[in-house]
């Protein structure tokens, strides 16, 4: 039997009603030291594969009473579990229980002061604990436009606001807990306390969710799920996710661990030697580089529409990485080896909440391509050993396995590479172009001091020439356009405010260096309404 993660820590499990605030909840659980996952509010209880320790209700941009509003299996209310519910997750338990909930006349959005009641000394003690330790006013941040106007049976208000007499209400004889206003966003001064008396004193959850203790946990896992012969491919990057990925699996496996790096000749400037280097050299990951530059740039000429430069990418991505792994499996088994029987992918908490997320379905802005999408003959079962994590845990686990601060902290770099920053068809040429103006940008930002501070940055070629004068010569060249972004998720962005004085020297540097520029752009747009790749 596999160590499952449930098996080795509490876990506080968050039903998604659809509100944009949903992860922030596991972020703040998380936090604390306890492991918690999201799943969609329609999850029937009966198909849980685990027991969870306590649950909470997310918000959602329903109202209970609509036609259409989602409601959670009333095997819920029936497990004996505790239970908090946050603004919707209030409304829901209550409109449930009988009590009344409506459109208000006084809308709450943005700041609020709630005000804790003062419980009678014979109050049931589990009542008190929600809100233990938080004084009287307390700065919560609210967004709703429905209220609770009437308690439903054996409730009880356990704090007011000026226009609601149930902003926080408990059950007189369960666990189960209601909060109009939004404890897990930032804006609520010690919302986490709310959530920690929630899931530490009421759930009484262990707090043993760490990563050291993850590693560990993770590595042992692993060696048992791929038994003492199996070997395991697995196509990295030199990005944070799939290097800490092959690192884990590296310790738990060895050289039974086969990562494959692709060449799709879209790379940066001496990208390809430089993760080599570092990953086969310093790490002591069992890393090939699969040149395949010739192939993808093949198939790229005179394709310039991008969905159809990333759809070939994507496809091309799985056509080697194949012939890689049949390859592997075909030396190994010579040598006497077990087959390939497992592969490896760095599949994050984001990636796995976006596909379970309770939701409407929603147009699809761009395709993106990883190395993963094998064909279903291919047989290989996936492991994923980042899944659970979100990617600044991912990075504080890099941290700890001892991967230096420049891998931990580099910014993401798309699959399709430079292929989506070349605007229109993609040539030899014009990646030569790219690759020496991004070089330069990045160089500059790092001996600036400010690639940290930026979450994400690089050089794009327009698809058009302009006119310039360079020694007196007329020139009629091409335009690069920087980009770089401040995010936390990547979902929004906002562009980077440069001093004028590096965007200056970084401007003068290109146009000098690179042959075939005549003009630097800065790109001042915000996501939305633009995105952080031009294609
Ligand atoms: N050139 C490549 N060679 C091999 N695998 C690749 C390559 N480019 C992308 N991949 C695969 O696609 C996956 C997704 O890429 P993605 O850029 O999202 O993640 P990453 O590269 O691991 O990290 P980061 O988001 O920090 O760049 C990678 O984890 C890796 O498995
Ligand atoms: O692995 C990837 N394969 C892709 O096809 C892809 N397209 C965009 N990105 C990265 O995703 C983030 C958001 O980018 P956009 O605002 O352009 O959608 C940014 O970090 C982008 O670099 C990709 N990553
Ligand atoms: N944030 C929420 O959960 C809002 C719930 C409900 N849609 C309201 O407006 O009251
Ligand atoms: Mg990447």
């Amino acid at each position: 039997m596999v160590a499952e993660v449930h098996s080795q820590y509490d876990t506080i499990l968050i039903l998604d009603f659809g509100s944009q605030y949903s992860h922030l909840i596991t972020r703040r659980v998380r936090e604390i030291g306890v492991y918690c996952e999201m799943l969609p509010c329609t999850q029937k209880i009966a198909e849980l594969s685990f027991k969870p320790t306590g649950i909470i209700l997310s918000g959602s941009p329903y109202s209970v009473y609509d036609k259409d509003a989602p409601h959670v299996d009333p095997a819920v209310w029936e497990l004996g579990l505790p239970i908090l519910g946050i603004c919707y997750g209030l409304q829901e338990m209550a409109w449930t229980m009988g009590g009344k909930v409506a459109p208000c006349a006084h809308r709450e959005y943005g700041h609020a002061t709630v005000h804790p009641v003062a419980l009678p000394a014979s109050s049931p003690t589990h009542l008190g604990k929600l809100l233990a330790g938080m004084g009287t006013d307390l700065t919560m941040w609210m967004s709703h436009g429905d209220q609770l106007s009437e308690l439903p049976k054996e409730f009880t208000a356990l704090a007011t606001t000026a226009t609601s007499p149930y902003s926080a209400i408990g059950h007189l004889k369960k666990p189960i807990y209601g909060l109009q206003f939004h404890p897990e966003v930032t804006h609520s001064k010690n919302g986490t306390q709310i959530l920690k008396n929630f899931v530490l004193d009421v759930c009484g959850a262990s707090a043993n969710w760490s990563m050291s203790s993850f590693i560990d946990k993770e590595i042992a896992r692993i060696r048992e799920m791929v038994g003492p012969t199996a070997q395991v491919v697995g196509a990295v990057s030199g990005g944070v996710d799939s290097t800490v990925a092959a690192v884990i699996m590296s310790k738990a496996i060895g050289d039974r661990f086969h990562a494959i790096l692709v060449d799709n000749g879209v790379m940066r400037l001496n990208e390809c030697k430089n993760v080599y280097e570092r990953l086969r050299n310093k790490l002591g990951i069992n890393l090939t580089l699969a040149d395949a530059s010739a192939t993808f740039l093949g198939k790229l000429a005179g394709v310039s529409e991008p969905e159809k430069k990333r759809k070939i990418i994507g496809n091309t991505f799985i056509d080697v990485f194949e012939a890689e792994a049949e390859r592997i499996d075909k030396e190994t088994a010579l040598k006497g080896q077990a087959k390939i029987e497992y592969l490896l992918q760095g599949t994050l908490y984001p990636d796995v909440i976006e596909s379970i997320s309770f939701k409407g379905p929603s147009a699809t802005i761009k395709t993106h391509h990883n190395v993963g999408g094998l064909k279903e003959d291919m047989k290989l079962k996936v492991i994923e050993p980042l899944r659970e994590l979100f990617k600044d845990e991912v990075r504080a686990l890099g941290k700890l396995m001892g991967l230096d601060d420049e891998l931990v902290w580099r910014h993401p770099f798309p699959g399709p590479g430079l292929a989506i920053r070349i605007l229109g068809e993609v040539t030899p040429d014009k990646v030569r172009i790219v690759q020496q103006a991004d070089d330069i940008y990045i160089s500059e930002i790092r001996k600036a001091g400010l690639y940290r501070q930026i979450s994400q940055a690089y050089a794009a070629l327009l698809p058009f020439n302009s006119v310039g004068v360079m020694g007196d010569q007329r020139t009629y060249e091409k335009t690069i356009c920087l980009r770089a972004v401040e995010t936390t998720d990547f979902m929004t962005a906002d562009w980077f405010q440069f001093p004028y004085d590096v965007l200056k020297r970084i401007s003068n540097r290109i146009i000098n260096e690179v042959r075939g520029v005549n003009r630097v752009m800065y790109d001042v747009s915000s996501k939305p309404p633009a995105t952080i790749e031009l294609e």
